[in-house]
């Protein structure tokens, strides 16, 4: 390389521009790595240029605004590889505006250069920067490499690190894109979750009956099949209520439909404030519910029926009294939901037969 004329050095101002150009230093700050910790990918590409050209010491600039950072050292030793940022003028601000590798067989041989600060402090003497380019043009900082005593850069030296500035770039872009992919997938992530929310929604809509806010049909039936299955494990006793409003087609007939509706929501609020936390309450039908009462025996179902029913009757939404007939029926050993739900249907036809506003038990 010794027929190459000694470069000529950029002028401060130039440099200065340079340094603070807004789109190369987003493009700087894009590649996510200012202030990063050492990673192999990049480590590998210093040693591997260390290892070729000779240079004691190789290392990866980003030049930030006012301080270099050093992704990758390799060569410089404690306390120098700790130290991962440089301040003042460097070799790499000329590399950074050349148009080219920047090759310097002996700083202190070379106005300018002879000036840099690490010339003095560092002992600088040959410096090759080859600068990180990237697609758009802006130069991000350079690959580097630096002797202590001056170097004869042969033209394969320079090949090799311009191979190397090229890897550098490479893998600058695929972590960007890396990081790209990650952003995306994350977004992939909220969106399942915001579907499987609304699902879970909509679920609980179609189970839900939209007058009282209790279960309805469906979930009911759900409910039921699902305390049988535990009765089966656990053999505990299982009740079930089924309650029907008096003459309510009356009560809409007097008062109107929307006061109709309104009874039927009072009606849920009472039996919802009559059972326990584990218990079942659901609208099965117009003016038809049902409770099921896990761990509830005869007896235990008779007294909850019977609260229930003195609730309604007591309330007072109407100028005439709302009434409601129970039927009750306890699950008998091994016995189906369809035959519990009809026993405790017969049982509420039984109470509507014998007068209403009572209980009557399967
Ligand atoms: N307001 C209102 N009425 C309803 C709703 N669903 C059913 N109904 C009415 O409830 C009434 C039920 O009447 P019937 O089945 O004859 O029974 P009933 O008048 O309560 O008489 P018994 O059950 O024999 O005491 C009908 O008039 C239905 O239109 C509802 O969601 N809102």
């Amino acid at each position: 390389m010794t027929e190459l004329p000694p470069p000529l050095p950029a002028d401060d101002a130039r440099i200065q521009a340079a340094l603070t150009d807004t789109l190369r230093l987003a493009a700087v700050r894009e590649t996510g790595l200012l202030d990063s910790i050492a990673e192999e990918s990049f480590d590998r590409l210093t040693r591997l240029a260390s290892t070729i050209t000779g240079a004691p010491v190789t290392f990866i600039s980003l030049l930030d605004a006012h301080r270099d950072f050093y992704k990758s050292t390799f060569g410089m030793g404690e306390p120098l590889s700790t130290l991962r940022q440089l301040t003042g003028r460097t070799f790499c601000h000329y590399s950074m505006v050349s148009d080219g590798p920047l090759v310097l067989e002996d700083a202190t041989q070379l106005p300018v250069f002879r000036d840099v600060p690490t010339v003095a402090s560092l002992g600088v003497r040959a410096y090759a920067g080859i600068p990180l380019k990237t697609e758009a043009g802006e130069v991000l900082g350079s690959f580097c490499a630096v002797d202590f005593k001056a170097k004869q850069w042969t033209e394969k030296d320079i090949e090799i690190l311009v191979e190397l500035a090229h890897s550098t770039m490479r893998e600058i872009r695929l972590r960007r894109a890396l990081r790209d992919a990650e952003v995306l997938n994350q977004q992939l992530v909220e969106q399942i979750q915001k579907v499987d929310a609304l699902n879970l929604a909509l679920n609980e809509l179609a189970r839900t009956d939209p007058l009282t806010g209790l279960r309805n049909r469906r979930a009911f039936d759900d409910s039921l099949e699902l305390e049988l299955a535990v009765v089966e494990r656990t053999q505990s006793p299982l009740s079930l209520l089924m309650l029907d409003v008096d003459h309510f087609k009356q009560i809409n007939d007097n008062f109107g439909h929307e006061a109709g509706d309104k009874v039927l929501r009072s009606i849920a609020q009472v039996l919802s404030g009559c059972v326990r936390i584990i218990d079942i309450v659901a609208r099965v039908g117009g003016e038809e519910f049902a409770v099921i009462l896990p761990h509830t025996d005869a007896q235990g179902a008779h007294e909850v029926a019977q609260r229930m029913r003195v609730a309604v009757a007591q309330a007072g939404w109407l100028s005439q009294p709302t009434t409601i007939s129970i039927g009750a029926a306890s699950l008998r050993d091994a016995e189906s939901a369809c035959s519990l739900f009809a026993r405790a249907d017969a049982a509420l036809y039984a109470a509507k037969k014998s007068g209403r506003n009572r209980v009557v038990t399967a």
